[in-house]
């Protein structure tokens, strides 16, 4: 089988410095998003961004669409919200020096799960 991002880059020590930068210096930092991470506490805004990033470099935690609808569901979030979001993963990654391929074969992984989480 071939190896997976996520391991790739060294499983989860990296994936946390990654989950860091992403969140502290660019979502939380982008006024477009950061709004729907206000109401949710600490403890699982960190648990959505090591999912997140997880899933984008096909870790452990995987999701169907059926799951992600329901953890989206009320936010009505728009298609410019879930932009936001990928390119920010493109510029977390590329901050680690991660090539361009392989951020690319993450955004296509995050991309499979846009209908399931956006408009909900
Ligand atoms: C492929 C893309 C995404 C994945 C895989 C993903 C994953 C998840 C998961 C697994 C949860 C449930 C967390 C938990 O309670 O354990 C969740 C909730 C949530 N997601 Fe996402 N998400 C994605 C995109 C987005 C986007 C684009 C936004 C907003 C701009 C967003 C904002 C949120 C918020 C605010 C919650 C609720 C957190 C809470 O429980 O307070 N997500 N997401």
């Amino acid at each position: 089988m071939e190896q997976t991002l996520y391991d790739k880059l060294g499983g989860e020590e990296t994936i946390s410095k990654v989950v860091e930068y992403f969140y502290h210096e660019l979502v939380l930092k982008d006024e477009t998003v950061n709004v729907f991470f206000e109401r949710s506490d600490m403890e699982n805004q960190i648990r959505h961004q090591e999912k997140f990033i997880s899933f984008a470099l096909g870790g452990p935690k995987q999701y169907s669409g059926k799951s992600m609808a329901k953890a989206h569901e009320g936010m009505n979030l728009q298609p410019e919200h879930f932009d936001a979001i990928v390119k920010h993963l493109h510029d977390a990654l590329a901050h680690f020096e991660v090539s361009e391929p392989d951020i690319d074969q993450a955004l296509f992984k995050v991309a499979t799960l846009k209908d399931d989480i956006i408009y909900k």
